[in-house]
């Protein structure tokens, strides 16, 4: 059963494991990826003992110096590819184990963060809280607290989340009742989407049909409430007490704001999670740090109110699709075997309404299922920024128990200065049980609110190690891939939750600008951390970083310095027509066949095109994300062209 902390050993911990570990067996794939490798091996090999004769005159040298430079770099990205690849993982979970246990289910804090009312509708946003707030917790939902972070500072979303929180009171009892499986009402009436009837079997029945109906009802009137508040000035929309804390509010210079939507007071085991909304301050002085910095805010605000020692986070547009997530989740994180090194969990992500064939490589599927799962085999995947659960302890820094003490030179929990993590008494307080592994605060929700507005000030982190040691790291505009990296640099590992249906669904740009855009954005971030102090190599030497945890990293971190060689490879056919200088063996198809000079010149252009489709696939892949596929292509075109080529001699080849 692995490592056992024997003070945490209750006869519980003896029952049968909360996970299995299932190993895909790829015997095929491997040989298939080795028999590539050597393919490639051996072309450049064979570059390197005929630069001399395959040189030509000046410009000829430099073309064939040019693609043994590009082949090269290909076989280091296939090696990076190989090595991630090598053995894929998956997690099998029980959460009817995890029911049956004595022990009472942890308490969880779900973060939703939004940005703005315009690219993110309102609705959309709402749809992914009420599914939240519906997941499945059974005999525990009052230990379930939603916090949504909104960095637009909008009246609208404010207006949203009260008006959702109505409709809650009838949407979660009638998914708990019965047992609804896809939990975002836009998702559930929508007349499109694939609808699995009520699993209590009752879809049938009047009584179900009635109920369903009046949802139904109450859904769309909430979906035109939020329409109709859209149009409307502030003023009319909000009670004159909210409306105070929104009036002349400016989303880039405004105090902070904490709001308690709905609180479970009377702590009902079958009551509904709490609801909490936060817009943290914002002051032109102080850089705001985007997504990381309202995480980081969310992370102290649910720290000072709930403290759970759990916590998922979502993007706002990724609505919770299988109702037994946490359950899924937790699984993974409270087994023995993993209570000690597992860091957090996180879920693939995946999109609803794609467009078919995935033309813009949108969802993300050769990285979810071929790099996802074998990243799973070595330390764990990265953290994607959603569907992601962390233990609040790693956020907090702390490292794992029982780690590599040869390698102290991450500090240890005891070396945790608690001034590093700010001022607030109350806060600092909560700090010292949650890093002990202890969970809730002494207060209630409303007699916290003032610590919550002090931790929420833009002025708070002045000072501190937020950003850098604790919480969600800066730097980065994919501050997710270098969160995960930080907590794996201290040696702790992560586990990769796919379910069937999946976890969370989310919505993908679905082409043209926006995805260019996203796109760009991701390779910006992840060249930032390649050449930031906190890079892999250095997370290895001196860290607890895997080594090849460490090659999958710089795999993904590349991605932005990957398109030249490939784009340069993909220019040097037509450079060598033009300039009619070669980058392949000039005596393609040999004297000795009895071809005459037009028709090695037609070879040789066949071959040139055979290359340049190859080429524009390499581009394409790296454009939209296909690398495992781009480069299987560029494997199976030198098995084509080797054969192809009639011997002329050993050195040949
Ligand atoms: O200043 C900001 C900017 C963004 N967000 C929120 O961050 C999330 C992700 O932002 P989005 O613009 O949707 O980025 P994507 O590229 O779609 O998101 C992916 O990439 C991000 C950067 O790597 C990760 O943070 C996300 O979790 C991941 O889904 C959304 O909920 C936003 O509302 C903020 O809260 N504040
Ligand atoms: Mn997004």
């Amino acid at each position: 059963m692995g490592d056992f902390n024997s003070s945490s050993m209750e006869d519980d911990d003896m029952a049968a494991p909360l996970f299995e570990r299932q190993l895909r067996k790829n015997y095929v794939q491997r040989a298939v990826d080795i028999t590539i490798l050597l393919l490639m091996i051996s072309l450049l090999s064979y570059r390197l003992v005929s630069i001399r004769s395959h040189g030509g005159d000046g410009w000829e040298v430099k073309t064939w110096q040019v693609a043994m430079g590009c082949e090269a770099w290909f076989t280091f990205v296939w090696v990076l590819v190989v090595s991630t690849k090598w053995n894929l993982l998956r997690y099998l979970t029980f959460p009817q184990r995890l029911l049956q246990r004595k022990r009472e289910l942890p308490a969880l804090d779900m973060f939703v963060t939004t940005a703005d009312p315009e690219l993110e509708p309102p609705i959309i946003m709402v749809n992914t809280v009420l599914s939240l707030m519906a997941v499945d917790y059974p005999g525990t939902a009052h230990k379930l607290a939603v916090y949504v972070s909104d960095d637009a500072c909008s009246p609208l979303t404010f207006f949203a989340l009260s008006e959702a929180a109505k409709f809650a009171q009838l949407w979660v009892p009638f998914c708990r009742k019965h047992n609804i499986q896809v939990r975002a009402p836009f998702r559930y009436f929508s007349p499109t989407a694939e609808r699995p009837p009520s699993a209590s079997g009752g879809s049938k029945s009047p009584e179900f049909q009635q109920e369903w109906k009046h949802i139904k009802n109450e859904y769309e009137s909430l979906n035109w409430k939020i329409e109709d508040a859209r149009k409307k000035p502030v003023s009319s929309i909000l009670s004159a007490g909210e409306f105070a804390a929104f009036a002349n509010m400016d989303r880039g210079n405004h105090p902070p704001i904490v709001k308690i939507i709905w609180e479970n007071k009377e702590t009902e085991p079958d009551g509904l999670p709490h609801l909490i909304y936060i817009s943290r301050e914002k002051r032109p002085k102080h850089h705001h740090h985007y997504k990381a910095g309202a995480m980081n805010a969310l992370i102290r605000v649910s720290g000072v109110m709930t403290n759970a020692p759990f916590m998922l986070n979502v993007d706002c547009d990724m609505y919770t699709h299988n109702p037994q997530i946490v359950l899924h989740a937790l699984c993974l994180l409270l087994d023995p075997r993993s209570q000690n090194d597992t860091g957090y969990v996180q879920c693939p992500q995946q999109f609803y309404d794609g467009l078919k064939d995935d033309p813009f490589g949108n969802q993300l599927v050769v990285l979810q299922e071929i790099i996802g799962q074998g990243i799973v085999s070595i330390q764990g995947p990265f953290y994607g920024g959603t569907g992601c659960f962390h233990r609040r302890r790693v956020i907090y820094g702390a490292l794992p128990k029982n780690v590599d003490s040869k390698k102290k030179n991450a500090r240890s929990m005891d070396e945790i200065s608690l001034s590093e993590f700010g001022s607030s008494e109350q806060f600092l307080k909560l700090v010292t049980r949650a890093l002990k592994d202890e969970s809730g605060t002494e207060k209630d929700l409303p007699s916290s609110l003032e610590a919550a507005l002090h931790v929420a000030s833009s002025g708070y982190e002045y000072g501190t190690s937020w950003g850098k040691k604790i919480g969600l790291t800066y730097g980065s505009t994919t501050e997710d891939i270098f969160t995960g990296m930080k907590i794996q640099s201290k040696g702790w590992r992560s586990a990769y939750c796919s379910l069937d249906p999946p976890a969370f669904l989310g919505c993908a740009p679905t082409g043209g600008p926006a995805s260019l855009n996203q796109m760009k954005r991701w390779s910006t971030g992840l060249l930032e951390i390649l050449v930031s102090k906190s890079n892999p190599i250095r997370a290895t030497l001196l860290g607890r970083l895997q080594f090849r945890q460490c090659l999958t990293y710089i795999w993904v971190l590349i991605w932005n310095i990957r398109s030249i060689p490939e784009l340069i490879y993909a220019l040097l056919p037509a450079y060598c027509i033009i300039t009619n200088s070669h980058f392949l063996p000039k005596n393609f198809a040999g004297p000795r066949t009895g071809y005459n000079d037009t028709s090695i010149r037609i070879c040789h252009i066949q071959h040139l095109h055979a290359i340049g489709a190859l080429q524009v696939q390499l581009i394409s892949s790296s454009m939209v994300e296909l690398p495992a596929d781009g480069q299987n292509q560029l494997g199976l075109c030198l098995v084509v062209w080797c054969p192809n080529r009639p011997a002329q001699g050993a050195g040949d080849l």
